[in-house]
């Protein structure tokens, strides 16, 4: 069977510099992964060739067994989406308007399911209260809660059977008090739950990487250095490695696991590990 996403030996570099050496990846699967790595480690520039926001120096992207060249941009933009870090928005527009533009893509835009999604979502994201408001006043972690809700009203389509959609967000998390965080992060676990699709998170912090995720891919220095479940990906020595931090894991009694930082530490861990 084909992956619904397949990227053979996909690797991008400027200038001569390599920013991400070849990568391989497959998902054929509802899954939750989550990109985690140290700054600086490629992951946004993962993403972004994965959900075509940037054209591989090398190698090839496909979805549905069709390369991503082959897509016309309003066919895959009802497919995958993709949230980035930056949330500006040039122009003045209103949170409403935002988020409907968000369904540019269906010809229906004004229609009675448009305006019923964008009030199921609004009111999910405890967004009814801004929908007035302009887009460029808002906190920092209200725009993120609106680039939230334009991504997944942008996969939102009527009928019985839907494909695997894609949900790419690059760290969602930030600006984002706790409560929020946990909110965006089970809303983004009920998209993969609920058989909408697979969301693919670059995001930074650990316990929540290891409470949410199904997969994990883990970067450094270009490479992704391990992919697998997070039993596989995070051992507290690899993960020590890779950040150059000791990292231990805890169990509770009631068995919840967590991490913790030990002490800090920069060449005291042997490479041995790191694959
Ligand atoms: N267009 C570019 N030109 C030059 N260097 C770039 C370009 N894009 C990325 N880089 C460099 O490539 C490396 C990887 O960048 P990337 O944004 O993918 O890392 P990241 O893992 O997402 O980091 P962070 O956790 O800090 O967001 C960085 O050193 C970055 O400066």
């Amino acid at each position: 069977m084909f992956g619904l996403i397949e990227a053979k030996n996909i690797a991008f570099g400027v200038k001569g510099k390599q920013i991400l050496h070849p990568v391989n990846f497959t998902t054929d699967r509802e899954e939750f992964i989550v990109i985690l790595g140290p700054n600086g480690a490629g992951k946004s520039t993962l993403v972004k060739l994965l959900s075509n926001g940037l054209k591989p120096g090398s190698g090839s992207i496909s979805y549905y067994g069709k390369e991503l060249k082959e897509w016309a941009p309003g066919d895959l933009a009802k497919y995958r989406a993709y949230m980035h870090q930056e949330s500006m928005i040039a122009s003045s527009f209103t949170v409403r308007e935002v988020l409907e533009m968000a369904r540019y893509r269906y010809p229906e835009i004004k229609s009675q399911f448009n305006k019923t999604v964008i009030e199921k979502i609004a009111n999910e994201l405890n967004l009814l209260a801004l929908l007035d408001v302009e887009f460029n006043f808002l906190s920092g972690g209200e725009k993120q809660r609106v680039q939230f809700g334009r991504v997944l009203l942008q996969l939102e389509s009527e009928g019985e059977i839907q494909p695997i959609k894609y949900l790419f967000l690059d760290e969602p998390l930030n600006n984002l008090d706790v409560r929020y965080q946990i909110e965006l992060l089970k809303h983004a676990r009920k998209f993969v739950d609920d058989k909408h699709g697979s969301v693919i998170v670059v995001m930074h912090d650990i316990n929540l990487c290891y409470q949410y995720a199904d997969r994990v891919l883990l970067m450094q220095k270009g490479k992704v250095i391990r992919d697998g479940s997070v039993h596989e990906v995070m051992i507290p020595e690899l993960l020590s490695q890779t950040y150059q931090i000791e990292l231990e894991q805890i169990q509770s009694f009631d068995g919840e696991v967590f991490y913790r930082h030990l002490s800090y530490t920069s060449n005291l861990l042997d490479n041995t590990l790191i694959k």
